[in-house]
């Protein structure tokens, strides 16, 4: 299947599947999902009348005879500020009633008893409501919480959101995998578990820990059970065994737990053994199933075609990087392929994608050097091509 057709095979799988029911968690805890529902405001923004200027609330014309003061928390005036009066007041304070504006110390002249300056009617008060009126819907579903959206959420009064979140296993295969240690030997370390966690928070979902396999099909039958029973897992990640070879199960495996197949094989480079299956939770909605080349750089090219898009889909969110695609000239010698799609790990230097090398199927320091994959069609003459982000 051509590059593009998988990715778009991959959002509608994740839209068909999703999205995902919503949970409502803290604030803390929702950084990196996606609204289930518009947020609200339960309050104003401000809440309240308040100084936005340390100096003295004055009514009517001056000069002012200063009395008290008041401070960010305090309980409320007693009374209303009366013509005359000044009150000497914190940013953030509840303004009196009566005040007719701030002024700052900066620009009041003032002994302990009168107050002298010039005022604008209403200068350096921050108004209840004037930035976010109460009951307004501020973000609409679908929306990526990101730190700012922590932080306006909890202005707006929310203790708990609703968010959606899929929930990812992970499964690698293989006999040769080391969890630790000193690769050798012919044994070499799991380069891809360690990605997957951050590349599904990218894309708005949690991973559960990284279950390894060898290369066996009752041991993957088994944990792809494990992972879609009890509604467990919205996505299911395979990590190697995806080609046909004779310890490759992942096709088989598929078959036997009765999923349907949707995506076998792409036409890039790397990444071309990938799938994408659609199985049966029992209970509980579809689930997805991605199949994740082995080799490290050609598993992040898959997840950037396949993976991502199917969990930005089932979050019902909008893929990370800048909204629509992001076309950049190319700057360098990039390798074009006569039938698949190149995925070459660049930089981005003064609006211009450049390649950083070191991004042969099996070695991630391309991809730890780069920003993002400069995706490059069959065939391509240049200049422009498709970036797609790398997460930070
Ligand atoms: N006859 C063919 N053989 C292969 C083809 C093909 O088209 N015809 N495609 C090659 C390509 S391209 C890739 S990519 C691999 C993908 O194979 P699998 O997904 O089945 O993965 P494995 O065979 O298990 O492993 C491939 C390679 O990657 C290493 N590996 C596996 N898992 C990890 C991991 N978690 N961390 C680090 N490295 C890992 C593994 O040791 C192998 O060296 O198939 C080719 N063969
Ligand atoms: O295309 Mo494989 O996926 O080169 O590494």
């Amino acid at each position: 299947m051509a590059w593009s057709e998988a990715r778009t095979a991959a959002r509608e799988c994740g839209r068909a599947v999703g999205p995902v029911p919503g949970v409502r968690v803290a604030v803390a805890d929702a950084a990196g999902a996606a609204l289930d529902a518009e947020l609200a405001a339960l309050a104003a923004v401000p809440p309240f009348d308040a100084a936005a200027m340390d100096g003295f609330a004055v009514a009517g014309p001056g000069p002012w005879t200063l009395s008290g003061r008041l401070l960010a928390g305090a309980a409320p005036a007693p009374s209303p500020l009366a013509p005359g009066q000044a009150v000497e007041i914190a940013t953030g304070a509840r303004v009196p009633p009566g005040t007719a504006a701030v002024l700052p110390y900066e620009d009041a002249e003032h002994g302990s008893e009168k107050v002298h300056g010039e005022i604008a009617a209403g200068r350096h008060i921050r108004r209840a409501g004037q930035d976010v009126a109460r009951g307004a819907s501020v973000l609409p579903a679908g929306s990526v919480v990101t730190p700012a959206v922590l932080g306006l959420a909890a202005s707006l009064g929310h203790d708990t959101i609703a968010v959606r979140r899929p929930r990812v296993a992970v499964l690698v295969t293989g006999d040769e995998i080391a969890a630790s240690g000193v690769p050798g030997g012919g044994r070499v370390r799991d380069a891809i578990g360690p990605m997957l966690p951050g590349l599904a928070a990218w894309a708005g979902a949690a991973a559960d820990p990284v279950v390894r396999l060898g290369d066996d099909r009752a041991a993957l039958v088994a944990g792809l059970q494990a992972a879609l029973d009890g509604a467990g897992a919205d996505v299911v990640a395979v990590c190697g065994s995806s080609s046909r070879g004779p310890a490759d199960h992942l096709r088989a495996a598929l078959a036997e737990i009765g999923a349907a197949v949707l995506v076998d094989g792409v036409a890039c480079r790397p990444g071309h053994p990938q799938m994408l299956a659609r199985a049966r939770r029992p209970g509980a909605d579809d689930a997805v199933v991605v199949g994740l080349p082995g080799n490290p750089y050609a598993a992040v090219g898959a997840a950037l075609t396949l993976l991502v898009p199917a969990l930005c889909a089932l979050a019902g969110r909008p893929e990370p990087g800048p909204p629509g695609p992001e076309r950049l000239p190319v700057a360098g010698e990039v390798p074009v392929h006569p039938d698949d799609t190149r995925l070459v790990a660049v930089s981005v230097r003064r609006g211009r994608a450049v390649p950083v090398g070191h991004d042969r199927p099996g070695a991630l320091l391309g991809a730890a050097l780069a920003d993002g994959v400069a995706v490059i069609p069959p065939g391509w003459t240049g200049p422009d091509a498709e970036l797609l982000r790398l997460p930070g």
